[in-house]
């Protein structure tokens, strides 16, 4: 198996194989917790434009994403997973739009096939791509707005390389690592209304999810279809 680490959108458009867009902050592991909260469906977008024409068609679906980290103006919520805590969101569909996470999505079209990547889940994605066995996995970090690598990102393709690869991996000097840089912002006291330090906290739980996120086709839209990775041979999908 063949596994490489990529960065931002150029990384993503390079990416093949079983490719994997991370995105820690937060798009990827906000969209574990809205799951986890049984939304129906998650459909990420790269343009807000899209969302919003989605909302106007569909009425009922939700608008969750930033821009600049912030709720944009007609959003039901931003992209902080804190902020989800006492959201209803059982059987809603969720249009998810944000700066870095949704747009490698959308840019990663050699792939052979897109999941996402985040801490939340980081063990039933290494059990995807163990089950699935691929030539060529690609890791791609999404970066902050997709401009400059991160943290987070960079530590979380590592994570994953190093547990495919059968390496050590050592998660609390990581996470000190990333509270000392990208995830400073986070403790930043004019941020806590959109990004409060808890969101640094719950996108650093490691493996509080048994399921990954792949990206699906349906029509001209994409949604993420959340599948459970139960054992080693079998996936559930819901
Ligand atoms: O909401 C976030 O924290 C980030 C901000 S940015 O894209 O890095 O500017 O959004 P995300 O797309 O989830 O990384």
């Amino acid at each position: 198996m063949d596994v490489q680490i990529l960065q931002l959108l150029e990384g993503a458009r390079d990416a093949r194989g079983l490719t994997v867009i991370i995105d820690v902050f937060r798009a990827f592991s906000t969209a574990c917790y809205a799951y986890g909260k049984d939304a129906a469906k998650i459909i990420p977008v790269g343009n807000i434009e899209k969302a919003y024409q989605l909302k106007k068609e569909n009425p009922k679906f939700i608008l969750m994403g930033e821009r600049e980290e912030k709720k944009p103006t007609g959003f039901d919520f931003g992209n902080s997973p804190s902020l989800l805590s006492s959201a209803n969101l059982s059987g809603k569909t969720i249009v998810h739009t944000t700066s870095s996470g949704t747009q490698g999505i959308e840019a990663a079209l050699r792939a052979d096939e897109v999941i996402t990547g985040s801490f939340v889940n980081a063990s039933a994605i290494v059990q995807y791509i163990r089950n699935q066995n691929p030539e060529t996995v690609s890791l791609v970090c999404m970066g902050y707005a997709c401009e400059y690598p991160t943290d987070e990102d960079t530590l979380c393709a590592e994570y994953i390389k190093n547990e495919l690869l059968g390496h050590d991996n050592d998660f609390a000097r990581m996470k000190k690592i990333i509270r000392r840089g990208s995830g400073k912002r986070f403790f930043e006291p004019e941020n806590q209304e959109w990004a409060p330090s808890n969101d640094f906290e719950l996108c650093l739980q490691r493996d509080i999810f048994d399921f990954i996120l792949k990206v699906k086709n349906e029509g001209s839209i994409n949604y993420l279809q959340k599948v459970r990775v139960a054992e080693k041979t079998n996936t559930i999908t819901q």
